[in-house]
């Protein structure tokens, strides 16, 4: 029978929440201060502490931090008579499970206390012994799937050679990690990487900003400017989004791969280049050139050695792994060493069918660590995740005003797309500064999913 102490100065609050959970069949204490709820939890070891923040003889939240310097500490749900925000974030701060306002509803006591139940069990049958954090957490490209193996197999080659690519594979896929790793393997690792996003320079800039122009070639050129194939030296410019590249400045490109010179915008004498091009995208490019939207000549030069991410869904069996590999960087930057998953949900994440790919799975997985307030993330955490994006993307929204449709669709977009804003603010025809500047006003955060 699991042990519940109610620690507060109310009565009323007492005798009716002790009646309350015995029928809901737990062994229940009460204290009405906070030396008689120390000494409780003392003889009594509660498995949750129901705790008043404010005590007549201290404040709850030193009761609190007295809890969680025990060897076992409680999950303890924080209860107050004041709807006030500073003290619900200190309490979650402080290591608080939970947090409850009077006056107390008895579904919402219920169900905080078996979910705080149900959290303690799940980290009793957890393994004692916890996996180590692997200190190469960074660049790591992680999967056993054949998919991914022959992923690697390409990456090997290209590893050996200053060869030009083409990385196509769906948004969130890994791209830029391939190409980061690539470059990391590649005999010019000490030189620079540097990633262009060609969707997110305006047109008029994206010649300047890829070859630099000399100082006057247009209004606004004060200084001569390096462009991003000189800042890359003899290391590897990762051109994102190769897909969005107008056409105009496709030839030019096609020109510099050919003979790997290049003029300045504005400028006169051909200037070498030593970089190594790897490209990206997340469109079909073949079509593209089918539809005349991209030129033939440039796809083949680039595809030289083509390497196709497969979308997560056709390498379901990558989802342990990489749960696994998520969770230790959530560990390192949360700081919570002890953090794992309930088993049972990674059959639920293997269940989802990712259209964010990896970065959608990272970021549910992200969702679900920071809502858990305990060492192990529940199954129920990773579901309510998923359903809440399920909703979110199924749901029509009756509501009549349209600053919160707007919010709602921004939201939306932002999740199909796994949180590329780069892709969300194609798909939804504005600006990529417009997009931030709308996240901003919204307070749209990743950790919604
Ligand atoms: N196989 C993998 N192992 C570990 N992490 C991965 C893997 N694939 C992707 N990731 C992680 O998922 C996130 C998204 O990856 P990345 O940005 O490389 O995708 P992308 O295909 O370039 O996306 P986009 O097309 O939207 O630009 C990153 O945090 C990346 O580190």
């Amino acid at each position: 029978m699991s042990k519940v102490l109610v620690i507060d100065d109310e009565m009323p609050i007492l005798e009716s929440l002790e009646m309350f959970l015995s029928e809901k069949g737990y062994d229940v204490r009460t204290a009405a201060s906070a030396a008689a709820g120390m000494a409780a939890f003392k003889s009594f070891a509660p498995d949750v502490v129901i705790l008043d923040i404010r005590l007549p003889d201290s404040s709850g939240f030193e009761v609190l931090d007295g809890f969680n310097m025990s060897a076992e500490p409680p999950k303890v749900i924080m209860i107050t008579a004041f709807h006030d925000m500073e003290a619900a974030i200190t309490s979650m701060k402080r290591g608080a499970y939970d947090y409850i306002h009077k006056p107390l509803d008895a579904d919402e006591i219920e169900n905080a206390v078996e979910k705080a139940v149900r959290a303690t069990e799940a980290e009793r049958a957890a393994p004692a012994s916890l996996d180590p954090v692997d200190a190469t957490l960074d660049d790591v490209i992680i999967g056993k799937s054949k998919a991914i193996l022959d992923v690697f197999k390409t990456m090997g080659i290209l590893c050996q050679n200053d060869a030009t690519a083409l990385i196509q594979g769906e948004t969130g896929t890994g791209k830029e990690l391939i190409a980061r790793v690539i470059h990391k393997n590649s005999k010019n690792q000490a030189e620079p990487f540097i990633t262009l996003d060609c969707s997110a320079v305006v047109e008029t800039l994206l010649e300047s900003e890829l070859f630099g122009h000399e100082k006057g070639a247009f209004t606004g050129a004060a200084q001569t400017k390096m462009g991003q194939i000189e800042l890359a030296g003899r290391g590897t410019l990762f051109l994102d989004e190769i897909g969005e590249l107008p056409l105009g400045i496709q030839g030019k490109l096609l020109g510099f791969l050919e003979r790997r010179e290049y003029l300045r915008v504005g400028g006169q004498f051909p200037q070498r280049a030593h970089c190594r091009i790897l490209a990206a995208t997340h469109r079909d490019l073949n079509q593209m050139v089918r539809d005349g939207q991209f030129r033939r000549d440039l796809f083949f030069r680039l595809n030289v050695i083509p390497l196709s991410v497969p979308p997560l869904r056709e390498r379901l069996e990558d989802i342990p792994d990489l749960t696994h590999h998520f969770l230790n960087i959530i560990r390192r930057s949360m700081n919570k060493s002890h953090l794992r998953l309930q088993e049972s949900a990674v059959a639920a994440l293997m269940r989802h069918q990712w259209p964010g790919n990896v970065r959608e799975l990272k970021n549910v997985i992200t969702a679900a660590a920071i809502r858990s307030r305990s060492h192990v993330v529940l199954r129920e955490s990773v579901d309510a995740v998923l359903a809440q994006q399920h909703t979110a993307a199924d749901t029509i929204d009756t509501s009549p005003d349209l600053s919160s449709l707007e919010h709602q669709h921004i939201l939306r977009v932002l999740r199909s797309v796994g949180w590329n804003r780069t892709h969300a603010a194609r798909l939804l025809g504005i600006s990529l500064p417009t997009l931030r500047s709308k996240i901003r006003k919204f307070g749209i955060d990743p950790s919604e999913t």
